[in-house]
């Protein structure tokens, strides 16, 4: 089998997919192919393989996992949206999965006078992501030099080494540390599973991580409710059209009531369903959710 082809483990139906080795992507992916039915226990840290049902599971750094499935070496990798950006996986089947939140931004001293990115015209930019930097100033017009850089990179401008810098933010508190300003706001990132279009497995594991990812969100709500107040409970869930109603034996004029609601649309409404007469209040969390 050529190196650098999924052909034999597509011969085998199988799925070669790379989930993250180490960093802040790595335990949430394990977690949500562990919710979605896959053994993950046979991972070991950077580069252990192991099965799991249909797919071959390979433990790799996030970036090096874009340039494999870029290069057709892999099907599918948990990577994130700026990591995709800068290996150019925008044609690739792309499932949002909503942790590891980010801004990827542009930022520079806070004492510079700079107010916006047009003027580092002429500059240097320092950054992980210098193909996406490249690309993201060429489309504004702007001539910078870009610098790949490895380590931290928020010293760097204090130090004189850049006048910006293009990374990530989430709290700023990295940025307020080191008098930095954020310029401009390149896009927003989170944690994405992206993969080649076309294969049974994959679109299988998709479907997986869409009911698990739904599930977190959502509460199976069991109570008993007055029957003549069924309506009120129905009018108070958004959504709530048919919930299922069974009959409590011995009791005429209470039923048991069933149906899935939103997490923080069940706790705001706690205490007026209190206030419906509903007792014997029940949720519990589904591991998979599909309309
Ligand atoms: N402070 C942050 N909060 C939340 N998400 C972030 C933050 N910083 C970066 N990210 C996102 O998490 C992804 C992975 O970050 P992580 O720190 O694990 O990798 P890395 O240090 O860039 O990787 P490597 O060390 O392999 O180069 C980034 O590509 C980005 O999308
Ligand atoms: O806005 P904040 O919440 O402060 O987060 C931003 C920091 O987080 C990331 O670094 P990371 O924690 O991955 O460390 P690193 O600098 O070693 O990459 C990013 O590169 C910033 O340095």
């Amino acid at each position: 089998m050529n190196a650098l082809s999924t052909q034999g483990a597509a011969e085998a139906g199988l799925a070669r997919i790379a989930v993250p080795s180490k960093g802040r992507l790595r335990d949430e992916a394990l977690r949500l192919l562990s919710t979605a039915g896959y053994r993950v226990s046979g991972l070991r840290g950077a580069g252990s393989m192991t099965r799991a049902g249909m797919l071959e599971l390979i433990e790799m750094r996030p970036r090096d996992a874009a340039a494999a499935l870029a290069a057709g070496a892999l099907d599918g990798a948990f990577i994130a949206t700026d990591i995709g950006m800068e290996y150019q996986l925008e044609g690739f089947e792309c499932r949002p999965l909503g942790y590891s939140r980010s801004t990827l931004i542009v930022a520079s001293r806070d004492d510079d006078g700079r107010t916006d990115h047009r003027d580092l015209e002429g500059g240097v930019v320092a950054t992980h992501m210098p193909n996406l930097t490249e690309k993201f100033f060429a489309d504004e017009g702007i001539d910078v030099r870009v610098v790949a850089m490895g380590g931290s990179l928020e010293g760097v401008c204090a130090a004189g080494l850049a006048d910006a810098i293009v990374d990530n933010t989430e709290t700023g508190t990295s940025l307020r540390q080191n008098r930095l300003k954020v310029l401009t706001e390149i896009r927003d990132c989170e944690a994405e599973f992206v993969h080649t279009a076309g294969l049974a497995v994959l679109e299988d594991l998709d479907l997986r991580m869409e009911a698990a990812l739904a599930a977190r969100q959502a509460r199976y709500v069991m109570m008993h409710v007055p029957k003549d107040r069924i309506d009120d409970l129905v009018d108070m869930f958004h959504g709530l059209e048919s919930p299922t109603v069974l009959p409590l034996a011995g009791r005429d004029e209470l039923v048991a009531v069933h149906f899935v609601a939103k997490n923080e649309e069940l706790w705001a409404r706690l205490a007026d369903l209190r206030g419906l007469g509903a007792t014997d209040i029940v949720a519990t969390q589904p591991v998979a959710l599909l309309d």
